[in-house]
C-alpha cells in the first residue's frame, strides 16, 4: 500500500514512551528496529532546560569568529572543528561538501594516559573559557545526561533481542562517544544539483541520539510502508522513486520521508555496527538532511559506541543454519576505523593519523 503521508510516517517512526515498563518499551523498540530503524523517545528524563541551554551554548560556539573555530580544527583523535563543506557524506551525489559545520567532542581521555595511545582517544578541544565561560560545563552536563539515556536505551535494545537487560552495559563503560553539535547554513538544498545539508549516509556505529531545533530537514530512505530499504547505489535509483527529495511513492523502491522535530523528544537511530551485530535484523537506515526553508538549523548528535576493544560478533539469536553470520567478527574500534577509511578515501586527516596511532600501539612502528 502506498504511503498516506503523515500517518504512515508517524507509524514508521514511532514515539516510544520511556516511562513504560521496560518489557513493553522493548517490544516497541524491536518493532522500530526491524522496520524503519528510527524512533523517537519521549518522557526520557533529560530536562528540557538542559537541552535548551545546550543548544544556546552551541549557537554561541558556532557564532565565534572563524579563526577561533579553526584553532580547534579536528585532530587525529576525532575531536574538534569541521568547517562548512569539509565533509561529503555522499560523494556520488554531491557537487560539494555538506552545508554544515560541526564540532566533535568525546569522552575526556587525559593526553598522558595509557588509553590515549589508542586511536580515537584523547583530550577534548574546548573553546576558550574567556570567550564562552559556560560552554564546557553545560556541554559536559548534556554529555553525561545522554550517556545515562544511552545506557537505558541499551537495556531496551538488549531486552528487545531476548538478552538480559545488562548485556551491553559492560561494553560501554569506556565508550567511544562522539558528541557532535551541528550547524546548517541557510543555503537551500538542491538535490538535483547535488547540494545537501548532509548527504545521504548511514551512521557507522551502534546508536545515535539526535536532538534538533524546530527546523525540519532530516529525511529517511524507506519503502512506502515505512521499512528501511536498500541504499540506492546511483542517483537514478532515487530519481526513479519520485526524484531526490520528492515525496512521490516509487513502485517497490524507496522514498524520502521527513522525520519532523517533535518538541521534547529525541530521535534515535541505529548504525552499521548494530546492523552487523544483529546480522541485518536491525536496520541502519539511510538518511540525509535537506534545507527547504532557507533557515539555519542546529542539531546535536550523540554517537554512542562501545569500548574500543569490544568484540562485535553476530549474536547467536540473530543467526542459524539457514541464516549464517554475514559478517566476520571484528572489534568496535576496528569497525569504526574501517568505516572512516572507506568513506574518506584519500583523506589525509584524522583517519590515517588514527591508523598510524593504531600501528604504533600494536608495536608496528612510529606514529
Ligand atoms: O542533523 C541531523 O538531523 C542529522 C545529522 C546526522 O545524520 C549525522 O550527523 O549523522
Ligand atoms: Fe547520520
Amino acid at each position: 500500500m502506498a504511503a498516506t503521508g503523515e500517518h504512515s510516517a508517524k507509524k514508521a517512526v514511532p514515539v516510544i514512551d520511556m516511562g513504560l515498563p521496560e518489557e513493553q518499551a522493548a517490544a516497541q523498540v524491536r518493532a522500530a528496529c526491524t522496520s524503519s530503524g528510527f524512533f523517537y523517545v519521549s518522557n526520557h528524563g533529560v530536562p528540557q532546560s538542559l537541552v535548551d541551554e545546550t543548544f544556546q551554548q552551541q549557537r554561541q560556539l558556532f557564532g565565534l569568529p572563524l579563526e577561533h573555530k579553526m584553532a580547534l580544527l579536528q585532530n587525529e583523535n576525532n575531536r574538534g572543528y569541521t568547517p562548512f563543506r569539509e565533509e561529503t557524506l555522499d560523494p556520488a551525489h554531491q557537487s560539494h561538501g555538506d552545508t554544515k559545520e560541526g564540532f566533535y567532542f568525546g569522552r575526556e581521555v587525559p593526553a598522558d594516559s595509557e588509553e590515549a595511545k589508542k586511536p580515537l582517544h584523547g583530550p577534548n578541544q574546548w573553546p576558550d573559557p574567556k570567550l564562552l565561560p559556560q560552554y564546557r560545563q553545560v556541554t559536559w552536563q548534556y554529555y553525561e545526561a545522554l550517556y545515562g539515556l544511552g545506557l537505558r536505551l541499551l537495556r531496551l535494545l538488549a531486552l528487545s533481542l531476548g538478552l538480559p537487560a545488562e548485556f551491553f552495559a559492560p561494553m560501554f563503560d569506556k565508550p567511544l562517544v562522539a558528541l557532535r553539535p551541528l550547524h546548517y547554513s541557510g543555503e537551500v538544498s538542491d538535490p538535483g544539483a547535488g547540494v545537501f545539508g548532509a548527504g545521504a549516509h548511514t551512521d557507522y556505529g551502534m546508536l545515535t541520539i539526535l536532538a534538533t531545533d524546530d527546523v525540519p530537514g532530516l529525511q529517511i530512505w524507506v519503502t512506502p510502508d515505512g521499512t528501511s530499504c536498500a541504499v540506492p547505489s546511483k542517483a537514478t535509483d532515487a530519481d526513479a522513486s519520485g526524484g531526490p527529495g520528492g515525496a512521490g511513492a516509487g513502485a517497490g523502491a524507496g522514498l524520502w520521508w521527513d522525520v519532523e522535530p517533535i518538541p521534547g523528544s529525541f530521535i534515535i537511530n541505529l548504525g552499521d555496527m548494530l546492523e552487523r551485530w544483529t546480522n541485518g535484523r536491525y536496520r541502519s537506515t539511510l538518511h540525509r538532511v535537506i534545507n527547504t526553508t532557507g533557515r539555519e538549523r542546529y542539531s546535536i548528535a550523540f554517537f554512542f559506541e562501545p569500548n574500543f576493544d569490544t568484540e562485535v560478533r553476530v549474536l547467536p539469536m540473530c543467526c542459524g543454519p539457514d541464516d549464517p553470520p554475514r559478517y566476520p567478527p571484528t572489534t568496535a574500534g576496528q569497525h569504526l576505523l574501517d568505516k572512516y577509511a572507506a568513506t574518506h578515501a584519500g583523506y589525509t586527516g584524522p583517519v590515517q593519523r588514527g591508523q598510524a596511532k593504531q600501528a604504533a600501539a600494536d608495536g608496528g612502528g612510529e606514529a
